[in-house]
């Protein structure tokens, strides 16, 4: 193979990886209810912004904030799916697995409503 061929070999690597990744986003956007209220909260964030003119420094930090509470969340259902796969059963462990995971959500996201609070009532 040349190295032509071996770069778009890359691409398409590179490409199909991205394919994965989105379609692991429609996925859960779909099927986890939490995934859409979240969105929505941080569509509603965004609109807010916008209103009361945050500065820079204020939407690097709410941009933060989302990116987060979305990859977190995509965190969580992954480890959700691998607890299922493991087992169907009620086990002391996914329970353990799961409830740690949804802890991690939860602190986040009281955190991203406190800092997102503040900023909004910052520019009022
Ligand atoms: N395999 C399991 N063993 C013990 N507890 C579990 C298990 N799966 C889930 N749980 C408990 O149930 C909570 C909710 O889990 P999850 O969101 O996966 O829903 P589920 O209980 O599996 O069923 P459903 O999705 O139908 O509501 C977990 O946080 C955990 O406390």
């Amino acid at each position: 193979m040349g190295l032509k061929d071996q770069q778009i070999s890359e691409w398409k690597r590179f490409y199909k990886s991205f394919m994965f990744a989105w379609s692991g986003i429609y996925q859960t956007f779909k099927s986890e209810r939490n995934f859409q209220i979240h969105v929505m909260i941080a569509a509603i964030m965004v609109i807010l912004g916008f209103v009361v003119r945050f500065s820079i420094i204020e939407w690097v930090i709410v941009l933060f904030l989302i990116g987060g509470m979305l990859a977190l969340e995509l965190m969580n259902t992954a480890l959700e799916h691998v607890v299922d796969l493991v087992t169907q059963e009620r086990k002391p462990l996914a329970k353990a697995a799961k409830d740690a995971a949804a802890g991690a959500v939860l602190v986040y996201a009281i955190l991203s409503v406190i800092i997102g609070i503040t900023l909004v009532y910052n520019n009022l």
